[in-house]
């Protein structure tokens, strides 16, 4: 069978969510592994002022494509970014890009979606799937398509314990469900969000889980493949270890808690942490658009699921996440740290709402008092109250176990050649956890917080500096604590002459035995 990279050769590839995290790392691994491939076609929207060409030349310029540059500095010249909203009738493709992208596109990888969990249902479902079915209604019209691959997620069927490779019915008829909403104002779609979803936790996984249904209608007119990330983070190999670039999932808890402003947190020790480097992600991607397009006559007409999970095959658990994120950042602190980086997770409700109150917004409390004194805008409590949002949103993930099928991850494997096994490595046995850890929380420092690592040494004297102010604080508290204490209780004065009397006692005892023993 042909290798992965040379049925890349020659291939025209059309891309959506290029700008996003897993986008980019699939662009870069195509150009890197693949560098016969012919043209990388991205759809992509302007945004922030910027047109999409500005930001497609951003994104090369990026230290993600060292490695690419490196090896083809022209590598550009193989990207042709394409104007399209995915909002939008027909994702606002110009009739000329339509006859362009009809005419030669071999392979879609349909990355694009909003991943906000708090995403308001309409423009969840219009992003997740109607821009999917248009995206496959245009799939249709392309002369050359081998393989359509969709990004879907593991957690579209988290409502159940036990998940297979396989597309559950839908929880209601999409497109019954996008003709009911259309005429309803956003109000009434928010009030009804919490019953249409259910058992889901938010928009984002019901969405996600009808886009699939989606898709697999399309599945006896296309070669569909659908891959299921759990956890996605930072990259374990390529291009570089720890490579991450923002504050999604756990990202954003691991720089909270190296910071020192995120101390608690409800998740379960015990339950699987099912997080996926990037790289594995994208690798299983790249092998199962091959797999799909080589066997594309020979395979019956369904779409095949990827679960690209970890849990199953090589466990961590998120006591044991806490722990190396705790040490690591305690040896590679970040800079201008609020507090000295001590997160705790626990699953014990009460317990978080104490440590809420005492860690969190006590001290955020005390310092946005001292910036009141000093002149300056409070912002303590605000971040806190963000942090409080966003954590609230992930417990759901990290309080519960979930099992996921990866039989046919395990039978992609068999099919790679042993050259392929290397340049496309997904087999995640080889994981070492706890260096990975290391890596990510670097990475999190070095590319989502751009801090420069020779500021270590002073990164680690300003906790020390924390950790002096602790103690100071923690000792005047106890002296004023015992003093009003004291002041007001004859028994407590007792204990005190007591303690102080017994402490006299044996310091003479033991300055009497040093001499005689002189
Ligand atoms: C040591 C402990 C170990 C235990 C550790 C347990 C980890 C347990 C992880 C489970 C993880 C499950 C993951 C499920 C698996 C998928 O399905 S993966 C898909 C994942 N999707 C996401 O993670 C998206 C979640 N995020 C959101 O929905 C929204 O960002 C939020 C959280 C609702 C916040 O919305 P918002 O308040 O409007 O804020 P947003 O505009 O997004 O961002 C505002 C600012 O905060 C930053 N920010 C965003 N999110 C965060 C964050 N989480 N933290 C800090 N800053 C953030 C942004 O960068 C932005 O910065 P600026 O640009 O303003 O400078
Ligand atoms: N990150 C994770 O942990 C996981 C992600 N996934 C799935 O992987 C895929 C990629 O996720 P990820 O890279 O993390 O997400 P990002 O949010 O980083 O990227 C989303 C991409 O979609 C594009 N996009 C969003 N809205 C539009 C629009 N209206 N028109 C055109 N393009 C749009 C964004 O473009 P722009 O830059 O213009 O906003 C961006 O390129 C998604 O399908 C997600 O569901 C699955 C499991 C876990």
């Amino acid at each position: 069978m042909v290798s992965i990279a040379d049925y890349y050769a020659g291939k025209n590839v059309l891309i959506t969510g290029a700008t996003g995290f897993m986008g980019k790392v699939l662009v870069e691994k195509l150009l890197r592994s693949c560098p016969e491939v012919q043209t990388l076609y991205l759809l992509v929207r302007p945004k922030a002022g910027q047109s999409m060409q500005e930001r497609v030349s951003d994104m090369m310029k990026c230290k993600l494509f060292d490695r690419v540059r490196e090896d083809n500095p022209d590598f550009h010249q193989k990207i042709v970014p394409i104007s399209s909203e995915l909002t939008q009738p027909a994702l606002a493709i110009s009739p000329e890009d339509v006859e362009r992208l009809t005419s030669c596109v071999n392979i879609i990888f349909h990355c694009a979606a909003t991943i906000r969990f708090d995403e308001p249902l309409k423009h969840a479902l219009q992003l997740n799937v109607m821009a999917t079915q248009q995206l496959l209604n245009l799939a249709q019209q392309m002369h050359h398509l081998q393989a359509f691959i969709h990004i879907s997620t593991a957690y579209a069927n988290c409502n159940r314990r036990h998940i297979d490779e396989i597309i559950y019915p839908p929880p209601v008829e999409p497109k019954k469900l996008i003709d009911s909403l259309e005429w309803m104002e956003d109000s009434i779609v928010c009030d009804i969000t919490p019953r249409l979803i259910g058992d889901r936790p938010n928009t984002y996984t019901y969405t996600k889980a009808l886009a699939e249904c989606v898709v697999q209608k399309e599945s006896s007119k296309l070669s569909i493949g659908i891959i299921r990330p759990s956890i996605v983070g930072a990259s374990w190999q390529e291009p570089f270890p720890g490579w991450i670039d923002n504050f999604n999932g756990p990202s954003g808890v691991f720089i909270a808690a190296g910071k020192g402003i995120l101390r608690t947190m409800r998740a379960n020790n015990d339950a699987v942490a099912d997080l996926i480097p990037v790289d594995v992600v994208i690798n299983l991607t790249l092998a199962a658009g091959w797999y799909t397009a080589v066997h594309r006559l020979t395979f019956p007409p369904a779409a095949l699921v990827y679960n690209c999970t970890t849990g199953g095959i090589n466990p961590f658990h998120w006591g044991e996440i806490e722990h190396h994120v705790m040490s690591s950042f305690k040896r590679n602190p970040l800079e201008q740290a609020f507090r000295r980086p001590n997160a705790n997770i626990t699953s014990n409700y009460l317990m978080n709402q104490y440590w809420i109150l005492v860690s969190h917004k006590f001290p955020a409390l005390i310092y946005d008092l001292y910036l009141r004194l000093s002149g300056q805008k409070p912002q303590m409590m605000r971040i806190f109250n963000r942090l409080h949002k966003a954590i609230g949103l992930l417990e759901y993930f990290s309080s519960q176990d979930w099992e996921w099928n990866s039989e046919n991850m395990n039978m992609l494997m068999s099919h790679l050649s042993p050259e392929d096994r290397k340049t496309f490595n997904f087999d995640v046995r080889q994981l070492n956890w706890p260096e990975y850890i290391e890596n990510y929380c670097i990475g999190t420092k070095k590319y989502v917080l751009n801090e420069d690592m020779s500021d270590i040494p002073a990164a680690r004297q300003h906790l020390r500096k924390l950790r002096n102010i602790r103690y100071t604080f923690n000792t005047l508290l106890l002296v004023f604590i015992w003093r009003v204490f004291i002041a007001r209780s004859q028994m407590a004065r007792n204990i005190w002459y007591f303690v102080v009397s017994l402490c006299f006692k044996f310091l003479s005892y033991f300055r009497a035995s040093s001499t005689l023993t002189n």
